[in-house]
């Protein structure tokens, strides 16, 4: 039997499934946890990576890696890592995303990048490390992102024979996802001066051989490799509720978005990516549960025993500041609160702020063209019974719950085993059937609206 083996590297942990390379059947799985932080020792990845994949990666004829997209993984001319890698969710570089997106404009950034400039991409971090360490800058001599980084120790060459895939690429604000080749002007307005970049692979590319000798396939971002992993169609959309929540779908053309919501990525077959992302997602259940002192489950429940609206609570999500929209500044706000608030309204308001601004990430693809027949909901969040009930009531739309799985880990296998076969097109792997959840649309837009629109006036909100 042959097997493939589907890495994800995301950003609160790795995870490893081996899958049987016909049928997608998943044999055997894996997982290790990462540092806390918006920075990162690569080799914490590396290591995470290992125990993962211990006693599954061996057994795999071929592998790909799917990752947290934008990290700055800077190395110097011998390859050694430079400074720990800043992460898609460090906002520490906001100040030169506006100043790039000031000196250019915003519409030429998106015409040739396809992204508007956010702290979250690589572009703004290298600016900041220009500015800020300069002497980390000048020992830079290469940059890639953390999925190129795992690939080339999973391949265990130098870091001058490194590859990447257009996806990850496309998230960089220095490559054009209409002329697939990187823009150096860019990369040099951002940096100062050029870097060594790794080679854009193609989709199905065998880029090289693992150090126990399988096939390699290019990788994926984490979210190019859940579209890839569910198999979008057209219609389809997908929110993923993980420490980011992204909302995506397949296009056959480039999105050119300048008012920065909608990203221009490029997705994992050769097609492209539109795709919105917030800051914040699964770790604002996270923290609303630690303050009540309840599992998931406890969660859960509390949620659903409060009524549509929350008794009047609304909160604005941005707790660690938002990309999307651009408010780098920002941190959570609660309105509403009386004398009745309850426990249970605290973590009605809680899901319903989180989905609130992934319906704003719907409302910006559809402005985009992208109207969603279908709205599949997956990430670690998805998990949870009260996120999958009160969705359909925030979204106004039925959502649709794949069997839960790492939708990203078994898009990166799939990568690797149309790598591994050579086919023309990714294996059409059966996923079994959605549950579907329906609701009707409640208070909350109205509410959740208000909250936004008034505090987008903020300083601090800025
Ligand atoms: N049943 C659940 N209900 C709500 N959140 C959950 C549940 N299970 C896991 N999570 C949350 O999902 C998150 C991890 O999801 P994941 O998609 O793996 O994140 P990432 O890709 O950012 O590493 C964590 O914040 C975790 O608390
Ligand atoms: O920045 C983005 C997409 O633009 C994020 O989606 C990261 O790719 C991290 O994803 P998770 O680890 O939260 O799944």
């Amino acid at each position: 039997m042959s097997l493939v083996a589907g890495v994800d590297s995301s950003t609160q942990s790795t995870k490893v499934l081996l899958v049987e390379t016909e049928t997608g059947e998943i044999v055997d799985s894996g997982r290790a946890s990462h540092p806390e932080g918006t920075e990162c020792p690569p080799e914490a990845w590396w290591e995470a990576l290992q125990e993962a994949g211990k006693g599954l990666l061996e057994r795999a004829d071929a592998v790909a890696v799917a990752g947290q997209q934008h990290g700055m993984v800077a190395l110097d001319a011998e390859g050694d890592v430079v400074r720990p890698a800043l992460l898609w969710n460090d906002t520490r570089s906001a100040p030169q995303a506006e100043r790039l997106t000031a000196e250019s404009g915003a519409e030429a950034w998106a015409a040739d990048t396809g992204l508007v400039l956010a702290a979250s991409f690589t572009a703004t971090k290298l600016a900041w490390l220009a500015e800020h360490e300069p002497e980390n800058a000048a020992r830079t001599a290469a940059v890639m992102l953390p999925h190129d980084w795992l690939t080339m120790k999973l391949r265990g060459v130098p870091h001058t024979e490194a590859t990447t895939d257009r996806s990850d690429a496309s998230g960089t604000g220095y490559w054009s996802p209409r002329t697939g080749a990187y823009v150096t002007d860019r990369l040099v307005q951002a940096f100062g001066r050029e870097l060594a970049l790794p080679r854009v692979a193609a989709p199905n590319e065998v880029v090289g051989r693992s150090t126990w000798g399988a096939a390699v396939a290019p990788g994926t971002g984490d979210n190019a490799g859940a579209a890839l992993g569910l198999g979008l169609g057209p219609g389809d959309v997908a929110v993923s509720l993980g420490t980011s929540g992204t909302v995506f779908g397949v296009s056959e053309v480039p999105a050119n978005d300048p008012s920065g919501l909608v990203a221009g990525f490029a997705d994992a077959t050769g097609r492209f990516l539109p795709l919105v992302c917030t800051l914040n997602a699964a770790r604002v259940l996270d923290t609303f549960r630690n303050l009540l002192g309840v599992d998931h489950a406890e969660f859960d429940a509390l949620a659903l025993a409060a009524a549509s609206g929350a008794g009047g609570l609304a909160l604005l999500p941005y707790l660690d500041g938002e990309r999307t929209p651009a408010r780098p500044n920002a941190t959570g706000v609660l309105s509403g609160i009386t004398t009745g608030a309850t426990r249970a309204d605290l973590a009605r308001a809680a899901v319903e702020g989180m989905l609130s601004a992934q319906a704003d990430g719907l409302a910006a693809m559809a402005a985009q063209g992208l109207e969603a027949s279908r709205v599949l909901l997956i990430g670690g969040a998805a998990a949870s019974e009260a996120v999958r009930r009160i969705a359909p009531t925030v979204f106004g739309v039925d959502v649709e719950v794949p069997p839960s799985a790492e939708y990203v880990a078994l898009g990166a296998a799939k990568q690797a085993a149309w790598a591994l076969t050579g086919a023309a097109e990714p294996p059409q792997w059966k996923t079994g059937g959605t549950e579907r959840y329906t609701g009707t649309a409640g208070p909350v837009a109205d509410q959740y609206a208000t909250l936004r629109d008034e505090t987008s006036s903020w300083a601090k909100h800025r």
